[in-house]
């Protein structure tokens, strides 16, 4: 017998009911390309300010069927708005304008938990801790196919189970505090992919993890997100993820894009100073890190990221920016085409050396 009501059937529906949606007013006239070119969702100039100062700054990109796009970038670089506009989920304040269409529709909120979900940081903030995790997906479940409380239920402990929750029948009677971390964010994860989605937003999603669960849970949403044939936006600061887990890469500064395209080409020849740091950032002990960073010094870029409101003048990188020259500091930086695929904003992306990353390593002592 229940006691307590029906759990929420929306995995967002946590999020303050004061978000807004609409990034989606400024709607393009005529129609839609992308319906028909492979690309699922499309984002247009994208804007989001908050009392009039602006955290994204005109993002622009598209997200294909079945890809990893990963978004990378320092803390209070925009990503998370950015994948918050994705579901239509800005928080209380932002004000937002551009345009966001997931196969052609500008009407993301209506889609949220059907064709698009999300894997938040906090699996906690996901998951109702008064109901029941089996219940909350079986709700989930319901929310979207006209099916008996016992076959959605049937699906929510199938769901537990293939994301590698033991003993997913009883589990699945049991409430979020009885998970522990992971397991947790297993859960969230078979939620955001059980209704079979085009897309799944992943912000951070293993950032509260320690780092052996971390792969673990990247492993398991790589797994989830190929078995409903999903496309994957994955939020992170670390390169790393970038490099193991994603086929394009969309690194962020400031509110706006440095560079855009496929990995391979992004890390392996960066044109964007601010990459090249990144990437010379990478911990000395990552398997995939560059091999001149474990003879050295660990390298950062030096100096931290401005905050919106005091945005330097011109490109915003170019205080901390070894390349920085006088038009860097008075001009931002329009976007080059630097190859297939491959955009990048900066004055002086043609001149960036091929050992990019030589420009942020200490010199041997
Ligand atoms: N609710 C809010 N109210 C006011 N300003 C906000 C709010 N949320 C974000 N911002 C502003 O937008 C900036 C970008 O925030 P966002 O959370 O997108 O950054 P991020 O790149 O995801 O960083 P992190 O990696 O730390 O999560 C913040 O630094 C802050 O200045």
């Amino acid at each position: 017998m229940k006691s307590q009501s029906e759990p929420t059937s929306d995995m967002t529906s946590d999020v303050p009911s004061d978000v807004t949606s609409d990034v989606t007013s400024d709607v393009t006239s005529g129609m839609p390309s992308d319906v028909t070119s492979g690309v699922l969702l499309s984002v247009r100039d994208l804007r989001i300010s908050f009392d009039g100062v602006a955290a994204v700054r005109g993002l622009s990109f598209d997200v294909r069927e079945r890809e990893v796009l990963a978004v990378v970038g320092e803390s209070g670089a925009g990503k998370s708005l950015a994948a918050r506009a994705l579901l239509g989920m800005l928080p209380k304040g932002a004000t937002s304008s551009g345009t966001v269409r997931l196969r052609g529709e500008t009407d993301i909120a209506a889609q949220r938990g059907r064709r698009i979900a999300l894997v938040p940081q906090d699996a906690l903030s996901a998951l109702s801790p008064v109901h029941p995790v089996g219940d909350q997906l079986a709700a989930a479940v319901r929310s979207v196919a006209g099916v008996s409380r016992k076959e959605a239920r049937a699906r929510a402990v199938a769901a537990l189970d293939r994301v590698g929750i033991p003993d997913a029948v009883r589990k699945a009677r049991a409430y979020p505090h009885e998970y522990s971390g992971g397991m947790r964010q297993r859960a969230v994860i078979a939620m955001a992919t059980i209704n079979e989605p085009d897309v799944v937003v992943a912000d951070e999603p293993t950032t509260a993890l320690d780092a052996e669960l971390q792969e673990q849970v990247l492993r398991v949403l790589g797994e989830q997100r190929e078995a409903v044939g999903a496309a994957l936006v994955l939020v992170t600061h670390d390169l790393g993820v970038v490099r193991d887990h994603a086929d394009r890469v969309l690194v962020m500064y400031a509110g706006r894009q440095v560079e855009q395209g496929p990995t391979e080409r992004v890390l392996g020849r960066p044109r964007a100073p601010y990459t090249a740091g990144l990437l010379a950032s990478l911990p000395p002990d990552a398997p995939d890190g560059d091999p001149r960073t474990r003879r050295r010094r660990l390298p950062s870029i030096s100096g931290s990221p401005p905050t919106p409101d005091a945005l330097p003048p011109g490109c915003a990188f170019a205080p901390r920016c070894p390349l920085a020259e006088d038009r860097c500091h008075q001009e931002e930086p329009g976007t080059w085409t630097a190859g297939a695929d491959h955009e990048v904003s900066c004055h002086r992306w043609d001149e960036v050396p091929s050992s990019a990353t030589e420009l942020f390593l200490e010199q041997p002592v």
